[in-house]
């Protein structure tokens, strides 16, 4: 029988397979950050143990760095102490580390693609749930808890209990309005934050093929909010295309090499998934959450649901609760809700393309009174990409804040948080009660959305904007 894609990535991994016991997996990458390894460099030193291949592991500052004054002390103690962790145990271990600063730095999920590290057919793991955004390469990556961490440092392998293969095929073609964004907030309502317990997700299908490579990344990001181990794209030229010439990328014959080998790894025409899902891509809109969790969804166009209106007794009492928190009422219509904040920037929207896509909604127009927009690039490579194209000129001159590379808003570890009762149309993929700051409440938009809401002060799309001509036409 054939293989799917995630199989044929786990076959090429297993270093030590028996009867009953969990396959043992190579781990070809292996990214760090402040939050999740202290304890597993603790564990290394108790243990007198070293890391096993520095050459597949390298660490980057995301979730503790502040945003502004990044050339000052940090003025938080947590955060201070976190950061000095990282750079004491990468300095101790030999760990190459990307800190606050560094060219190279920037939320771990944006860092590894673009430096060409992440690769189709590779294992990748961290410690953080997000990881599952390399898997658009055809990478099978996973988050992992800290203990687990540890044990990657010391031997570069992981044993892994056997997952269930799930297809997501969405067919024929998006609107022109609909982005990546809505299609993955579309997919997680209509299979649940449970739905993909157990499973690596494989996505796939006309739609799927067309999207750019950071457009699939914003996919795979999601893939764990609906419960997924992982999510997966088959590489393909859109893939190969965005990795050639970046500085970890295979160069000359190796390139050639490595291309000719990542060619195989497409699910066979016989594979069996153990779960299909198809999705008309024609059908979607714009998206966004009104709940407390990122499969309370709906298109923009709708209304809050009824709470009465969910047929299961636990999803009708969740909605309940979310809509109390959110402080929104059954029967609201979604484009009426007026947000005081909109962030744009985190590992699910945070690059180049999605700065791109709010800037140019943004061109020639002003954040509405009253709305504090702050734009945080997900690198600092996106933001010097962003600066020579003018698109830091275009949010300030637009009102919005423009600030320094990290995680910031989407779980503010740093300063960066909404205030108590605060509303916020944001483009992380977190809308978890308290997530960006106690009481603090978010729904979870496109950046095209963001940028649209940010000039109307309540949710909003583009096509919302057509009777607010821009002032200069870019
Ligand atoms: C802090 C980290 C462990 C966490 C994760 O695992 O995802 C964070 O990145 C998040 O997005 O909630
Ligand atoms: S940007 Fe948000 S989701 Fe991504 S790693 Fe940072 S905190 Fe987690």
């Amino acid at each position: 029988m054939g293989r799917t894609l995630a199989e044929k990535v786990w076959d090429d991994h297993v270093v030590r397979r028996a009867e009953g016991e969990p396959d043992l997996l190579f781990i070809d990458l292996h990214l760090l950050h402040e939050v999740t390894s202290p304890q597993a460099f603790d564990g290394l030193r108790k243990n007198g143990r070293q890391v096993r291949r520095l050459d597949l592991t390298i660490a980057t500052e995301d979730h503790n760095t502040p945003t502004l004054d990044i050339d000052k002390p940090i003025a938080d103690p947590v955060s201070r102490v976190q950061l000095e962790t990282l750079r004491k145990n990468c300095a101790d271990f030999g760990v190459r580390l990307h800190p606050l600063g560094d060219v190279e730095q920037g939320v771990v999920h944006v860092v590894g693609p673009q430096l060409g590290l992440t690769q189709p057919g590779m294992t990748v793991v961290c410690g953080d749930s997000h990881t599952s955004t390399h898997g658009a390469f055809g990478a099978l990556a996973f988050g992992i808890g800290t203990s687990q961490v540890e044990h990657v440092l010391a031997t570069q392998t992981l044993p892994l209990a056997p997952f269930k293969t799930m297809a997501i095929t969405v067919e024929g073609e998006l609107p022109a309005d609909v982005t990546a964004k809505d299609l993955i907030l579309a997919v997680i309502t209509r299979i649940g934050t449970g739905g993909g317990q157990g499973y690596v997700i494989e996505y796939r299908g006309e739609a799927i093929e067309k999207l750019s490579m950071e457009a699939r990344m914003t996919i795979c990001n999601m893939s764990i909010e609906a419960g997924a181990r992982a999510g997966m794209i088959a590489p393909d030229d859109t893939t190969f295309a965005y990795l050639e010439g970046r500085p970890h990328a295979p160069r000359g014959e190796d390139w050639d090499a490595a291309v000719a080998y990542w060619k195989t790894l497409r699910t066979d025409e016989d594979a069996v998934f153990d779960h299909e899902v198809v999705i008309d891509a024609s059908a979607l809109a714009p998206f966004v959450t009104w709940g407390t969790n990122p499969g309370q969804g709906a298109p923009l166009s709708a209304s809050v649901p009824d709470p009465a209106s969910f047929a299961d007794a636990s999803e009708r009492h969740a909605a309940q609760k979310a809509l109390e928190y959110m402080g929104l009422t059954a029967g609201q219509p979604l484009r009426e809700v007026g947000v005081d904040t909109v962030f744009v920037g985190s590992c699910t929207n945070g690059r180049i393309e999605d700065l791109r896509a709010a800037a140019a909604i943004l061109e020639g127009r002003k954040v509405a009174d009253g709305v504090r927009m702050l734009v945080v690039p997900g690198s600092v490579r996106v933001a010097l990409q962003a600066v020579e194209e003018g698109l830091d000129k275009v949010f300030t001159a637009a009102g919005a804040e423009w600030r320094h590379a990290g995680c910031s808003m989407c779980l503010g570890m740093n300063p960066d948080q909404l205030q108590p009762g605060e509303r916020a149309a944001s483009t992380s993929n977190r809308n978890f009660e308290g997530r960006q700051g106690k009481g603090g409440r978010t729904h979870l938009v496109s950046p095209q959305v963001a940028a649209a809401t940010a000039v109307l002060g309540h949710l909003a799309s583009p096509a919302d904007l057509s009777d607010i001509p821009a002032l200069v036409e870019a």
